[in-house]
């Protein structure tokens, strides 16, 4: 039986695809077949009379499974703004159903592994209604969280912790990415959340250039979610 994981950030534009192609390829090290998921996706672009979404793709060219791209992303929206309003824009709605029927549908390929990555944060909205972590919860994936180092993500951090934690799922670890170069006392910074999160720490990527973006898992250790 496959085991999926959750990858959601301190906000949007943080570094979970990163981290999430980074967990895929350090899962392949180890001998895992691995796919990814990306349920909901804003900022598509159309690729033979089809949306596609960048995140879906590096995940669809990670996975040890060749699949087709609907698997990886079944819902994809062309402006890159909040995915319930894109939904809105395009007069659809957003079931959770569908996303859970995706998951089931992975679930039984050969895979060991499936990373799902949300989008933007752990509270975002499917409709005015629902959202992205009620069907996490739904579903009881264990969560991995990216922070993204910046001014302000200590707060960020912890908040969603609680919130992931209050909504009865774990956190099985976290990340913790450089996505500014030039923060001010960033080792301060990283001490001040290892001390203060209470889940396993899974890696610090630094900042990346061109060469080392393509090699990222070397900077993650796995050996907890194993
Ligand atoms: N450690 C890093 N070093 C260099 N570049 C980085 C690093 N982390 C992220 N980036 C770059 O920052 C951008 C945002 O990262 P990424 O797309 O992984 O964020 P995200 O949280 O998945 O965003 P979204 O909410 O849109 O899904 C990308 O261009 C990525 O290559
Ligand atoms: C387009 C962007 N890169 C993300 N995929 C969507 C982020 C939505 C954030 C919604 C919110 O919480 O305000
Ligand atoms: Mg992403």
């Amino acid at each position: 039986m496959a085991k999926a994981f959750f990858v959601t950030g301190t906000d949007t534009e943080v570094g979970k695809t990163l981290v999430t192609t980074a967990l895929m390829r350090a899962a392949k090290e180890v001998g895992k077949k691995v796919v990814g998921y990306k349920p909901v996706a804003s900022g598509c672009e159309l690729v033979d009379g089809e949306l596609r979404n960048g995140d879906a793709n590096a995940m669809q060219r990670e996975a040890s499974i060749p699949l087709p791209y609907a698997m990886v992303n079944p819902y994809a929206f062309a402006p890159a703004i909040a995915p319930h309003i894109a939904a809105r824009l395009a007069n659809e709605s957003i079931q959770s159903g569908h996303i859970s029927q995706g998951l089931a549908r992975l679930k039984e390929t050969a895979a060991d592994w499936i990373l799902v990555e949300g989008a933007g944060g752990w509270r975002l909205p499917l409709d005015e209604q629902h959202f992205l972590s009620d069907w996490v919860k739904r579903e009881h994936l264990p969560v991995i969280l990216v922070v993204g180092a910046k001014l302000g993500c200590i707060n960020h951090a912890l908040l969603t912790i609680e919130a992931i934690r209050r909504d009865g799922l774990s956190v099985a670890g976290w990340v913790l990415n450089r996505v500014d170069p030039d923060m001010q006392h960033f080792q301060e910074n990283a001490e001040t959340l290892k001390r203060l999160i209470s889940a396993p720490f899974l890696g610090e990527l630094p900042w990346l250039s061109d060469e080392e973006i393509g090699y990222p898992e070397h900077f993650l250790d796995i050996a907890a979610l194993l």
